[in-house]
């Protein structure tokens, strides 16, 4: 890999390796048990993967014109422009097993012609109207947990790309501990928000399996939803102001905790996936941390009673922070325990898991009521334990990825929506789809799914996908996500739940929302952006 001439600071973050998930001290190696599981099921081969290294992967040179690299140094600083592969290389794009696929793949990579960090709007803007004059496209970008290619560096027409990486926006900027609300930085890690608030007193309470590594501004322009959403709800229902710099000027968005003053123009900006501004700092809701926290599991004898007992508990309002129930496959090999998969099943049937927090009498209410519901509904109760041991390797998960593709598997997850009247339908949609799509690859597929986001009227169905490696494993993975993706639209699920758009879901973005309603957001995006330089080749078909 060639060297660059000048690597961006940048301030602490955990490890995240280039070419997998998260941290590599706590990579995940599987057991030879899985490995002979997964030759004897699905007919994977276990060779040593290839040693890799970063100086070995080949970039596309920077396309930016030296005159160009001079101007950005000049607006952010020197020390905040950087065209070195290193620098470019951990920005080529998000971390969906595709990404992970072209990345080990040996072919030259592309990447962004240099990554810039701005310190202040100023800034923002200051490099928003240089790449307007200069035909340059921006990404903007956060954690780059993107599982949909929401930060490949695509040029389209213009003449470079570079990425805009917010991670100088770090601080809690102001805390109303009064009103609960909280306003941090769009740059800041998942961790390092909760550790400000904490030290105030105060949890957001939003933890995505990506928590990490992932961003504030990445949270609000992904709409993300995290684990504990059935307590403290997605986070955009958490959003309660936004400030976002754009081509055409800035929007300070959000003034009172609710307002009748004509459409809400927050929720352009949430879920807009960096191609109308840049987001630099989110106002939200936040509670006192939770005094206390229980723990229970739950054993039901299939997925539609389990299901069923969802929604009553979601209905009823009984008030758990975690709710999540994991179908037969996936109870079968323990994937809601990570340190226990492919050990003995630690219950029949599906496996649901409930937290409790609040206070010790909030907690002990919730729980009964939850309980209650629970036991009319089927379950039977586990006790605690194993719902301890979901959340202790809540996080883990990503890295067996790592270990499986390592091993010959094929492992991706997808996520969808729907009513729970159409539940049932959608999961064996989806499900049927994948398997005859992989079969059709030439292999045998796992299919596991669960729940893990409720809502009065519907809940979110999360698949995670299993098969051996055949041939180019990039063609074999798109034949089945389209399969899915056609499956999901035909059944009367959403594209996506909590992952976005990106570049991935594009092409069935139209079924989505219509014609119209791609009028609708191109309209916008001419408003905010004419010249189209933000995130181009994303979310808007
Ligand atoms: C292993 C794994 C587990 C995951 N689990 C979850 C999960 O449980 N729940 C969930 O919701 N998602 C999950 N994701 C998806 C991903 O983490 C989310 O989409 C997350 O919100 C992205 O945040 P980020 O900071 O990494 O954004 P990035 O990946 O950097 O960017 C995502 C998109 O947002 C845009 N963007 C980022 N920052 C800004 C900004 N400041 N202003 C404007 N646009 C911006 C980018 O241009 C891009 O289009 C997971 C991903 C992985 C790899």
């Amino acid at each position: 890999m060639a060297a660059g001439t000048q690597a961006p600071d940048s301030l602490p973050r955990p490890p995240m390796k280039w070419d997998a998930w998260g941290d590599p001290a706590l990579a995940k190696p599987l057991s030879d048990n899985i490995k002979k599981l997964l030759q004897q099921v699905l007919g994977t081969t276990a060779d040593e993967p290839p040693a890799r290294s970063a100086e070995s992967v080949r970039l596309t040179p920077s396309a930016l014109p030296e005159s160009d690299r001079a101007a950005l140094a000049a607006i952010v600083g020197p020390e905040h422009v950087g065209v070195a592969d290193a620098d470019r290389l951990t920005r080529a794009g998000g971390k969906s097993t595709v990404d992970l696929y072209r990345r080990r793949g040996g072919e030259p990579q592309d990447a962004p012609d240099a990554v810039v960090l701005p310190g202040s709007e100023e800034e923002i803007a200051a490099v928003l109207a240089h790449c307007v004059r200069q035909r340059i496209a921006v990404v903007p970008f956060g954690g780059g947990t993107s599982v949909v290619g929401g930060v490949d560096p695509i040029r389209g027409d213009f003449t470079a790309v570079i990425t805009l990486d917010l991670r100088r926006f770090d601080r809690l900027e102001a805390l109303d501990p009064v009103s609960g609300e909280a306003t941090l930085g769009a740059g800041l890690p998942g961790p390092r928000a909760e550790e400000l608030l904490a030290a105030q007193g105060f949890e957001l309470g939003h933890y995505p399996q990506s928590f990490r590594f992932a961003t504030i501004g990445g949270f609000a322009a992904t709409r993300s939803s995290g684990q504990d959403s059935a307590g403290y709800g997605r986070f955009d229902e958490m959003v309660r102001g936004l400030r976002v710099v754009t081509p055409a000027g800035v929007l300070d968005l959000g003034r009172a905790p609710a307002s009748a003053a004509g459409p809400d123009l927050r929720e352009l900006f949430l879920g807009s996936e960096g191609v109308f501004g840049v987001i630099t700092a989110v106002r939200l809701r936040v509670h006192p941390l939770p005094a206390t926290k229980a723990h229970k599991a739950w054993n039901f004898p299939d997925f539609a009673t389990g299901a069923a007992a969802l929604r009553a508990v979601e209905q009823q309002e009984t008030g758990p922070t975690v709710l999540r129930l994991s179908d037969e496959a996936e109870t079968g090999i323990n994937l809601a325990m990570t340190d226990r998969i492919g050990g003995d099943q630690v219950a029949g049937g599906c496996l649901a898991v409930t937290v409790f927090e609040g206070t010790a009498e909030q907690v002990a209410a919730r729980h009964e009521r939850t309980r209650a519901v629970l036991l009319a509904a089927g379950g039977t109760p586990l006790g605690a334990e194993p719902a301890v041991a979901w959340e202790h390797g809540r996080f883990g998960a990503p890295y067996l990825r790592d270990a499986l593709l390592d091993a010959g598997a094929l492992c991706e997850t997808l996520e969808t929506a729907t009513q729970w009247s159409n539940v049932d339908n959608l999961k064996a949609a989806v499900t049927a789809a994948l398997r005859e799509s992989l079969r059709e690859t030439g292999t045998e597929s796992l299919v596991m799914c669960h729940i893990s986001h409720v809502y009065p009227t519907g809940a979110s169905l999360y698949f995670t996908v299993v098969a051996a490696q055949k041939g180019d494993p990039i063609a074999q993975w798109s034949h089945a996500k389209r399969a899915a993706g056609d499956a999901i639209v035909a059944a009367g699920g959403t594209i996506t739940h909590h992952h976005a758009v990106g570049a991935d879901h594009r092409p069935w973005m139209t079924a989505e929302v219509g014609e119209l309603g791609v009028r609708i957001l191109r309209a916008v995006k001419d408003a905010l952006d004419p010249a189209g330089i933000l995130n181009p080749g994303k979310l808007i078909p």
